[in-house]
């Protein structure tokens, strides 16, 4: 019988340490930092160890005892697949609709792209169109592990969806959904027709509204207040994870990918309206040495030579390669 341990008894089991700890569940299910930092009350099973292992937030000295998984971390960015009101040209913004057959499809192909590049978190939006990518992509993944989306809305919702087997924990990767990573909300844009729009307000207002950095549609965001929830969020949550190591994954929406992007491209407000991000289309960056260098779009298993794009990612397409075989 599960027993919920409470904050108090952890604290007096935890290991003693001068840096900054909060608790998760002692498992390899890389549970993002800021997550762990809210999961106070955690189960414990009589059979399992004590569950406790400190989080490192890299951001703060890391003790000689805790390493980095590695001093570099891929990140892919995705764009959702084509979604229902994509393909009837409306404005979307944050109105949750699903994907078409050739959203579902672009989906999986992503995840064909991607197959040999290592995720060990998930980040997407709060939208279904996101999520759907992510997933399907992920049944491409050759490593095979489990996506499964992390609810910490409550207590319960948390306990409740807790996994029992650190086995099972071991061939599952975290998907944390963030409202922060929504489109733009489109404001009184949205449900309208993109090209009838054009024409009763000119295409040149138009474009203002969908590509300049500070103009926003009427009611809506505006790019700069979308990167300032998206980009804020990627830097206080996704860039930790990085730092440590942990190779991510943010399926995510047209404009709040192009903020994003905007910020590790270190784009101008200028140079950012040109930037135009295609469904489905797979984005390679590396991290390292506190720098995001872009790597363009991964072509997939096709191109062996390709997933070289550092000896990290060449050794992980062999141990693939090694443990499929
Ligand atoms: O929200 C939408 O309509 C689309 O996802 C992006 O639209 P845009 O290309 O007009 O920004």
């Amino acid at each position: 019988m599960a027993t919920v341990v409470s904050q108090q008894a952890i604290t007096s089991q935890r290991p003693s340490s001068n840096f900054k700890a909060s608790h998760f569940l002692k498992e390899p299910l890389n549970v993002p930092i800021k997550l762990r930092q809210k999961q106070f009350k955690i189960q414990a099973t009589a059979s399992q160890a004590p569950l406790l292992d400190p989080v490192l937030s890299p951001s703060k000295t890391i003790p000689q005892s805790y390493k980095k998984k590695s001093n570099e971390a891929s990140l892919i960015l995705i764009r959702h697949g084509e979604s229902l009101w994509n393909e009837k040209n409306l404005f979307t913004g944050c109105v949750d609709v699903p994907l078409t057959e050739k959203g579902v499809a672009e989906a999986i192909q992503a995840g064909k792209r991607i197959s040999n590049i290592p995720v060990d978190l998930i980040f997407t939006s709060s939208l279904i169109r996101a999520q759907m990518t992510a997933m399907l992509a992920m049944t491409q993944h050759r490593c095979k592990k489990v996506p499964i989306i992390l609810h910490d809305e409550s207590e319960k919702a948390q306990t409740w969806s807790h996994v029992f087997s650190e086995e099972t924990r071991k061939q599952s990767i975290p998907v944390i959904a963030a409202w922060q990573l929504n489109e733009r909300m489109y404001g009184e844009l949205q449900g309208l027709n993109k090209e009838e729009t054009a024409e009763r307000y000119g295409t040149q207002q138009v474009h203002e509204w969908r590509r300049s950095y500070h103009i926003p549609p009427p009611k809506g965001e505006s790019l700069e207040m979308c990167a300032e929830r998206a980009v804020a969020y990627f830097e206080d949550n996704i860039q930790p994870e990085l730092a440590f190591g942990n190779n991510v994954l943010i399926a995510a929406h047209g404009n709040s990918l192009r903020s994003i992007i905007m910020y590790l491209d270190k784009l101008t407000s200028q140079e950012v309206t040109s930037l135009e991000l295609s469904t489905g289309l797979p984005l390679l960056y590396i991290f390292k040495d506190r720098k995001f260098m872009r790597r363009g779009s991964p072509v997939g298993p096709t191109e062996a030579g390709v997933y070289a794009y550092t000896k990290r990612l060449a050794q992980y397409r062999q141990k693939l390669d090694e443990t499929l075989t």
